[in-house]
């Protein structure tokens, strides 16, 4: 596209360098393994939607500006981001982009734009027109999850700007599978079990790769993707689970790696126990408690136990790895 030379990243800050991560060495054992192509994805059970979040669709993606960001929205200028949270679907993307809402020098797009899987030939321009308006000083950001496991994403950032940090909230695979499938059964009633779906045979124990709400989780094999076109330390791994349990600190880590002054602190938050989950004590431009809405938490059913340790045994080797790539252990094992 004749804009992607033009436009450059419009970054126009200086941030702190994030530190490195040590790199891969062991392999878990091969599988047959597709990266989503940027369109619909193709397997077999699709039923279950494939990568994309759906919170499109939803009231979930909040995009109303309140009366301060609207007074500020008329000055400062539209710059791509500089900063995306490229997944991971149901990894608790949502409540991340939230809690970074909160920061003066954070500004992003309420609803996800789907720019780098589904709208790419509309063009750097058509993308950058979605983005809130910024000051200097202020970074810009999305969140489409999708991106982590769209095969094309990785290349098409880096031409955007190969400055571009990324940040990924994972989750425990089995969990974030079954919250996924959660999601389809609500708009959705009548598919199949979880059970059923994670098999190709389960007499034999074959798990089906080709289910999206599977494949998603197999972190290090979609990170493999990234890392031939961005350094491990561009990159920065949210613990999903942690950001439950301590999300002040996660925002710690998360503000340090934008190169933010950290301003987002256990302050901000109190835990709801309606709904069993860290609130805001004031949203963005607000001066109300603020809670994500009915379809983040949703109460997941109940699974049979040899398959969710059948599908432990099976995304152990693939964790491992990724917790050596990212040099960090998330403690699903
Ligand atoms: N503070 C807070 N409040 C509510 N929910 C929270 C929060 N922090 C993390 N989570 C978890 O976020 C999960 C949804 O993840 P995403 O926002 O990435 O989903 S999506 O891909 O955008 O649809 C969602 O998954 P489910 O519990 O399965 O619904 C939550 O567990």
């Amino acid at each position: 596209a004749p804009g992607l030379l033009m436009l450059g990243s419009g970054s126009r800050t200086a941030h702190a360098p994030p530190a490195l991560a040590t790199l891969p060495n062991g392999t878990p054992h091969r599988l047959p393994f597709r990266a989503m192509p940027a369109t619909a994805l193709a397997s077999g059970k699709e039923i279950a939607e494939g990568a994309s979040s759906q919170e499109g669709q939803s009231p979930e993606a909040p995009d109303s500006p309140s009366p301060i960001s609207s007074f500020f929205s008329g000055s400062g200028s539209k710059q791509l981001p500089q900063a995306i949270i490229i997944g991971v679907k149901k990894g608790g993307t949502r409540a991340l982009l939230e809690f970074l809402r909160v920061h003066p020098d954070v500004r992003a797009v309420g609803a996800e734009p789907h720019f780098f899987d589904r709208s790419y030939d509309k063009g750097l321009a058509w993308y950058r027109d979605l983005m809130p308006r910024t000051l200097e000083g202020q970074i810009t950001m999305e969140k489409t999850p999708s991106y982590f496991v769209t095969r094309e994403a990785p290349a098409r950032i880096s031409a955007m700007s190969k400055d571009t940090k990324l940040i990924v909230v994972v989750r425990d695979p089995v969990t974030r599978a079954i919250s996924d499938y959660t999601q389809t059964l609500s708009k959705r009633p009548d598919i199949p079990t979880f059970e059923s779906l994670t098999f190709k045979n389960r007499s034999t124990g074959l798990i089906d790769t080709s289910w999206s709400a599977i494949q998603i989780g197999i972190y290090a094999k979609h990170l493999e993707h990234w890392l031939r076109h961005f350094p491990v330390g561009q990159m920065l791994f949210v613990s999903g689970e942690r950001l439950i349990s301590d999300p002040a600190g996660e925002l710690g880590r998360v503000q340090d790696f934008l190169g933010l002054k950290r301003i987002i602190t256990d302050k901000h938050f109190y835990f709801n126990k309606t709904k069993g989950f860290p609130c805001l004590k004031k949203a963005e431009g607000s001066s109300k408690p603020h809670c994500l809405g009915k379809t983040k938490g949703r109460t997941h059913p109940e699974i049979d136990r040899e398959v969710v340790q059948r599908l432990r045994e099976f995304y152990r080797p693939f964790n491992l790895k990724f917790y050596q790539m990212t040099g960090h252990d998330f403690g699903w094992d």
